[in-house]
Protein backbone atom coordinates (compact mmCIF):
# COMPACT_ATOMS: atom_id res chain seq x y z
CA UNK A 1 0.00 0.00 0.00
CA UNK A 2 1.43 3.31 -0.80
CA UNK A 3 1.97 5.69 1.50
CA UNK A 4 1.78 8.86 -1.03
CA UNK A 5 -1.42 10.61 -1.66
CA UNK A 6 -2.41 9.95 -5.28
CA UNK A 7 -2.81 13.09 -7.51
CA UNK A 8 -4.60 13.80 -10.32
CA UNK A 9 -2.73 13.53 -14.15
CA UNK A 10 -0.81 16.25 -14.74
CA UNK A 11 -2.52 18.09 -17.16
CA UNK A 12 -2.13 21.53 -16.13
CA UNK A 13 0.89 24.15 -15.98
CA UNK A 14 0.17 24.12 -11.85
CA UNK A 15 1.19 19.76 -11.92
CA UNK A 16 4.20 20.70 -13.44
CA UNK A 17 5.31 22.67 -10.09
CA UNK A 18 7.85 19.92 -8.15
CA UNK A 19 5.09 20.47 -5.09
CA UNK A 20 2.44 19.28 -7.13
CA UNK A 21 4.22 16.31 -9.94
CA UNK A 22 3.39 12.77 -8.97
CA UNK A 23 6.04 11.59 -6.65
CA UNK A 24 8.63 9.75 -8.75
CA UNK A 25 10.62 6.41 -8.10
CA UNK A 26 13.66 8.24 -6.41
CA UNK A 27 11.14 10.28 -4.34
CA UNK A 28 9.90 7.26 -2.93
CA UNK A 29 13.18 5.42 -2.43
CA UNK A 30 14.02 8.75 -0.05
CA UNK A 31 11.12 8.97 1.29
CA UNK A 32 11.77 6.07 3.00
CA UNK A 33 15.25 5.30 3.13
CA UNK A 34 14.77 8.82 5.57
CA UNK A 35 12.13 6.95 7.85
CA UNK A 36 14.37 4.03 8.00
CA UNK A 37 16.94 6.03 8.72
CA UNK A 38 15.27 7.70 11.27
CA UNK A 39 14.12 4.23 13.26
CA UNK A 40 17.87 3.29 13.59
CA UNK A 41 18.74 6.44 14.49
CA UNK A 42 16.41 6.34 17.18
CA UNK A 43 17.81 2.86 18.43
CA UNK A 44 21.09 4.23 18.64
CA UNK A 45 20.39 7.30 20.62
CA UNK A 46 18.54 5.52 22.93
CA UNK A 47 20.90 3.16 23.50
CA UNK A 48 23.28 5.56 23.80
CA UNK A 49 21.16 7.58 26.40
CA UNK A 50 20.72 4.23 28.32
CA UNK A 51 24.51 3.62 28.41
CA UNK A 52 23.95 -0.26 27.20
CA UNK A 53 25.57 -1.49 23.83
CA UNK A 54 23.27 -1.85 21.06
CA UNK A 55 23.49 -3.50 17.64
CA UNK A 56 26.21 -1.42 15.52
CA UNK A 57 24.43 0.62 12.32
CA UNK A 58 25.19 -1.70 10.44
CA UNK A 59 23.85 -4.35 11.82
CA UNK A 60 20.42 -2.56 12.44
CA UNK A 61 20.73 -1.49 8.88
CA UNK A 62 20.73 -4.97 7.34
CA UNK A 63 17.63 -6.41 9.28
CA UNK A 64 15.39 -7.62 6.36
CA UNK A 65 12.57 -4.45 6.82
CA UNK A 66 15.57 -1.60 5.80
CA UNK A 67 15.30 -1.62 2.04
CA UNK A 68 17.59 1.06 0.87
CA UNK A 69 20.20 -0.15 2.82
CA UNK A 70 23.46 1.75 1.89
CA UNK A 71 21.40 5.10 1.18
CA UNK A 72 19.69 4.51 4.99
CA UNK A 73 23.28 3.61 6.09
CA UNK A 74 25.23 7.01 4.78
CA UNK A 75 21.81 9.00 6.44
CA UNK A 76 22.38 7.82 9.57
CA UNK A 77 26.13 8.15 9.63
CA UNK A 78 25.98 11.86 8.41
CA UNK A 79 23.47 12.85 10.37
CA UNK A 80 24.98 11.52 13.46
CA UNK A 81 28.11 13.74 12.24
CA UNK A 82 25.97 16.72 12.58
CA UNK A 83 23.38 15.87 14.94
CA UNK A 84 24.64 18.31 17.67
CA UNK A 85 25.05 20.94 15.04
CA UNK A 86 21.27 20.04 13.82
CA UNK A 87 20.03 20.36 17.34
CA UNK A 88 21.41 23.72 18.19
CA UNK A 89 19.94 25.23 14.83
CA UNK A 90 16.31 23.92 15.02
CA UNK A 91 17.00 24.92 18.87
CA UNK A 92 17.47 28.62 18.19
CA UNK A 93 15.07 28.28 14.88
CA UNK A 94 12.15 27.44 17.01
CA UNK A 95 10.24 25.63 14.17
CA UNK A 96 9.26 23.19 15.70
CA UNK A 97 5.63 22.30 17.17
CA UNK A 98 4.85 19.58 19.42
CA UNK A 99 3.33 16.86 16.83
CA UNK A 100 7.31 17.41 15.07
CA UNK A 101 8.99 17.42 18.34
CA UNK A 102 7.84 13.68 19.24
CA UNK A 103 9.28 12.97 15.88
CA UNK A 104 12.33 14.27 16.64
CA UNK A 105 14.60 11.56 15.01
CA UNK A 106 13.02 12.33 11.34
CA UNK A 107 13.03 15.45 11.74
CA UNK A 108 17.15 15.49 12.20
CA UNK A 109 17.51 13.41 9.39
CA UNK A 110 15.46 15.64 6.88
CA UNK A 111 17.20 18.65 8.73
CA UNK A 112 20.26 16.88 7.66
CA UNK A 113 18.82 16.39 4.22
CA UNK A 114 18.19 19.98 4.14
CA UNK A 115 21.07 22.01 5.35
CA UNK A 116 23.91 19.24 4.48
CA UNK A 117 22.68 16.66 2.37
CA UNK A 118 21.43 16.62 -1.20
CA UNK A 119 17.96 18.16 -0.74
CA UNK A 120 16.55 16.04 -3.58
CA UNK A 121 13.40 14.18 -3.34
CA UNK A 122 12.10 15.95 -0.28
CA UNK A 123 8.76 14.43 -0.55
CA UNK A 124 6.64 13.75 2.79
CA UNK A 125 5.30 15.93 5.55
CA UNK A 126 7.80 16.46 7.56
CA UNK A 127 10.07 17.14 4.51
CA UNK A 128 7.26 19.85 3.41
CA UNK A 129 7.23 21.21 6.82
CA UNK A 130 10.71 21.69 7.06
CA UNK A 131 11.44 23.46 3.64
CA UNK A 132 8.97 26.02 4.35
CA UNK A 133 11.12 26.60 7.38
CA UNK A 134 14.28 26.41 5.01
CA UNK A 135 15.42 30.20 5.35
CA UNK A 136 14.69 30.04 9.71
CA UNK A 137 17.24 27.18 9.75
CA UNK A 138 19.69 28.43 7.15
CA UNK A 139 19.67 32.02 9.13
CA UNK A 140 19.76 29.44 12.88
CA UNK A 141 23.03 28.27 11.12
CA UNK A 142 24.73 31.22 10.53
CA UNK A 143 24.34 32.64 13.33
CA UNK A 144 25.76 29.23 14.91
CA UNK A 145 28.91 29.85 12.91
CA UNK A 146 29.00 33.51 13.95
CA UNK A 147 28.67 32.77 17.53
CA UNK A 148 31.42 29.86 17.54
CA UNK A 149 33.66 32.08 15.59
CA UNK A 150 33.85 29.60 12.29
CA UNK A 151 33.99 30.23 8.74
CA UNK A 152 32.78 27.00 7.93
CA UNK A 153 30.57 24.19 9.01
CA UNK A 154 33.29 21.96 8.74
CA UNK A 155 35.16 23.34 11.08
CA UNK A 156 32.15 23.00 13.70
CA UNK A 157 31.84 19.45 13.01
CA UNK A 158 35.17 19.29 13.61
CA UNK A 159 34.85 20.29 17.27
CA UNK A 160 31.14 18.38 18.10
CA UNK A 161 30.67 16.09 20.65
CA UNK A 162 28.09 13.53 20.89
CA UNK A 163 25.24 13.32 23.68
CA UNK A 164 26.70 11.93 26.73
CA UNK A 165 30.32 12.67 25.72
CA UNK A 166 30.65 10.33 23.00
CA UNK A 167 33.61 11.85 20.24
CA UNK A 168 32.68 9.64 16.76
CA UNK A 169 30.47 7.66 15.35
CA UNK A 170 32.40 4.98 15.81
CA UNK A 171 32.32 5.36 19.48
CA UNK A 172 28.26 4.67 19.19
CA UNK A 173 28.47 1.80 17.18
CA UNK A 174 31.71 -0.29 17.76
CA UNK A 175 32.26 -1.63 21.30
CA UNK A 176 35.46 -1.36 22.80
CA UNK A 177 37.95 -4.33 23.75
CA UNK A 178 40.75 -4.73 25.92
CA UNK A 179 43.09 -7.79 25.76
CA UNK A 180 44.24 -8.89 29.04
CA UNK A 181 48.00 -8.69 29.78
CA UNK A 182 48.63 -12.66 31.20
CA UNK A 183 51.99 -11.52 32.63
CA UNK A 184 50.14 -9.74 34.85
CA UNK A 185 46.50 -10.71 35.47
CA UNK A 186 44.60 -14.01 34.68
CA UNK A 187 41.55 -13.73 32.29
CA UNK A 188 39.58 -14.68 35.17
CA UNK A 189 39.97 -12.18 37.67
CA UNK A 190 40.17 -9.32 34.28
CA UNK A 191 37.00 -10.31 33.90
CA UNK A 192 35.72 -9.99 37.57
CA UNK A 193 36.88 -6.53 38.45
CA UNK A 194 35.98 -4.89 35.20
CA UNK A 195 32.40 -6.93 35.55
CA UNK A 196 31.93 -4.38 38.93
CA UNK A 197 31.25 -1.26 36.33
CA UNK A 198 30.42 -2.91 32.49
CA UNK A 199 29.22 -5.71 30.77
CA UNK A 200 31.64 -7.61 29.78
CA UNK A 201 32.31 -11.03 28.33
CA UNK A 202 35.01 -12.87 26.14
CA UNK A 203 35.54 -12.63 22.33
CA UNK A 204 34.44 -15.19 20.73
CA UNK A 205 37.96 -15.53 18.52
CA UNK A 206 41.12 -13.98 20.06
CA UNK A 207 41.81 -15.43 23.44
CA UNK A 208 42.09 -12.83 26.19
CA UNK A 209 40.34 -10.39 24.83
CA UNK A 210 37.38 -9.02 26.04
CA UNK A 211 34.30 -6.79 25.15
CA UNK A 212 32.85 -3.71 26.29
CA UNK A 213 30.45 -1.81 25.33
CA UNK A 214 30.44 0.95 22.94
CA UNK A 215 31.31 4.15 24.87
CA UNK A 216 33.04 2.65 27.83
CA UNK A 217 35.74 4.88 28.39
CA UNK A 218 38.72 2.56 30.27
CA UNK A 219 41.21 5.06 29.95
CA UNK A 220 41.73 6.32 33.66
CA UNK A 221 41.08 2.45 34.73
CA UNK A 222 43.44 0.87 37.39
CA UNK A 223 43.82 -2.07 35.39
CA UNK A 224 45.09 0.32 32.55
CA UNK A 225 47.10 2.49 34.02
CA UNK A 226 48.82 -0.56 35.57
CA UNK A 227 49.36 -2.42 32.71
CA UNK A 228 46.84 -5.39 33.61
CA UNK A 229 44.63 -4.77 30.24
CA UNK A 230 45.43 -3.31 27.77
CA UNK A 231 43.01 -1.00 25.40
CA UNK A 232 43.82 -2.40 22.29
CA UNK A 233 41.44 -3.08 19.24
CA UNK A 234 40.73 -6.80 17.71
CA UNK A 235 41.94 -6.24 14.59
CA UNK A 236 45.42 -5.28 16.57
CA UNK A 237 45.08 -8.09 18.79
CA UNK A 238 44.52 -10.74 16.07
CA UNK A 239 48.36 -10.92 14.76
CA UNK A 240 50.36 -12.31 17.71
CA UNK A 241 47.31 -14.19 18.23
CA UNK A 242 47.36 -15.76 14.46
CA UNK A 243 51.29 -16.53 15.33
CA UNK A 244 50.21 -18.54 18.44
CA UNK A 245 54.07 -18.59 19.93
CA UNK A 246 55.24 -20.78 22.44
CA UNK A 247 57.41 -20.63 25.68
CA UNK A 248 61.25 -20.64 24.43
CA UNK A 249 59.97 -18.99 20.50
CA UNK A 250 62.52 -16.08 19.36
CA UNK A 251 60.13 -13.39 17.41
CA UNK A 252 60.87 -10.56 15.80
CA UNK A 253 58.58 -7.60 15.98
CA UNK A 254 60.16 -5.14 12.94
CA UNK A 255 58.01 -2.08 13.45
CA UNK A 256 57.27 -2.45 17.29
CA UNK A 257 56.23 1.24 18.91
CA UNK A 258 54.15 1.47 20.18
CA UNK A 259 54.63 -1.88 21.18
CA UNK A 260 51.18 -3.14 22.00
CA UNK A 261 51.55 -6.76 19.78
CA UNK A 262 55.39 -7.03 21.10
CA UNK A 263 53.86 -6.99 24.58
CA UNK A 264 50.97 -9.42 23.39
CA UNK A 265 53.74 -11.87 21.87
CA UNK A 266 55.38 -11.74 25.41
CA UNK A 267 52.69 -12.92 27.18
CA UNK A 268 51.88 -15.27 24.54
CA UNK A 269 54.96 -16.51 25.23
CA UNK A 270 54.60 -16.66 28.97
CA UNK A 271 57.43 -14.37 29.15
CA UNK A 272 59.27 -17.18 28.78
CA UNK A 273 60.55 -15.96 25.27
CA UNK A 274 62.68 -14.16 23.70
CA UNK A 275 60.94 -10.86 21.31
CA UNK A 276 63.50 -8.64 19.15
CA UNK A 277 61.62 -5.17 18.82
CA UNK A 278 62.90 -2.83 16.24
CA UNK A 279 61.95 0.62 16.04
CA UNK A 280 62.90 2.92 13.10
CA UNK A 281 61.84 6.36 14.64
CA UNK A 282 64.29 7.05 17.88
CA UNK A 283 61.73 8.70 19.83
CA UNK A 284 59.26 6.28 19.36
CA UNK A 285 61.34 3.93 20.95
CA UNK A 286 61.05 5.46 24.47
CA UNK A 287 57.32 4.65 23.70
CA UNK A 288 57.90 1.41 23.11
CA UNK A 289 60.01 0.86 26.28
CA UNK A 290 57.42 2.40 28.70
CA UNK A 291 55.01 0.51 27.12
CA UNK A 292 57.86 -3.18 27.72
CA UNK A 293 57.79 -1.78 31.24
CA UNK A 294 54.22 -1.18 31.85
CA UNK A 295 53.15 -4.72 30.27
CA UNK A 296 56.30 -6.07 33.10
CA UNK A 297 57.92 -7.62 29.62
CA UNK A 298 61.28 -8.67 30.66
CA UNK A 299 61.70 -10.99 27.53
CA UNK A 300 61.79 -8.17 25.14
CA UNK A 301 64.53 -6.61 23.81
CA UNK A 302 63.72 -3.00 21.96
CA UNK A 303 66.65 -1.91 19.23
CA UNK A 304 66.73 1.40 17.49
CA UNK A 305 67.31 1.14 13.96
C1 LIG B 1 51.69 1.17 12.99
S1 LIG B 1 53.08 1.32 14.01
C2 LIG B 1 53.23 -0.29 14.66
C3 LIG B 1 52.25 -0.61 15.74
C4 LIG B 1 52.72 -1.75 16.62
N1 LIG B 1 53.01 -2.96 15.85
C5 LIG B 1 51.70 -2.06 17.68
O1 LIG B 1 50.96 -3.01 17.57
O2 LIG B 1 51.64 -1.29 18.67
C6 LIG B 1 54.41 1.27 12.87
C7 LIG B 1 55.75 1.51 13.51
O3 LIG B 1 56.74 1.00 12.66
C8 LIG B 1 57.86 1.89 12.62
N2 LIG B 1 58.59 1.61 11.38
C9 LIG B 1 58.29 2.00 10.12
N3 LIG B 1 59.21 1.54 9.25
C10 LIG B 1 60.09 0.83 9.97
C11 LIG B 1 61.26 0.08 9.64
N4 LIG B 1 61.71 0.00 8.40
N5 LIG B 1 61.92 -0.54 10.63
C12 LIG B 1 61.46 -0.47 11.90
N6 LIG B 1 60.38 0.22 12.29
C13 LIG B 1 59.70 0.87 11.32
C14 LIG B 1 57.19 3.24 12.69
O4 LIG B 1 58.12 4.22 13.17
C15 LIG B 1 56.07 2.99 13.68
O5 LIG B 1 56.48 3.27 14.99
Amino acid sequence: MSRFKKRPAATSAAAEKPENRRPSSADRSAYFARREAAKVLRTVLQGDAKRRAVGSIKSLVYSPSVRNKRGTFALVCETLKYLSIIKEVLGSANVLNSKWKRQGELIYIVTYDILFGQAASLVGDAEKFLLLRKDALQSALAQLLVRKGMKDIKDLTACQKFPGGLISIVDISKPRYVRVNTLKLDLKSALQELGKQNKVHEDDMVPDLLVLPPGVDLHNHPLVLNGSVFMQGKASSMAAAALQPEPGWEVLDACAAPGNKTVHLAALTHGKGKILACELHKERVQRLKETINLAGAASILSVAI
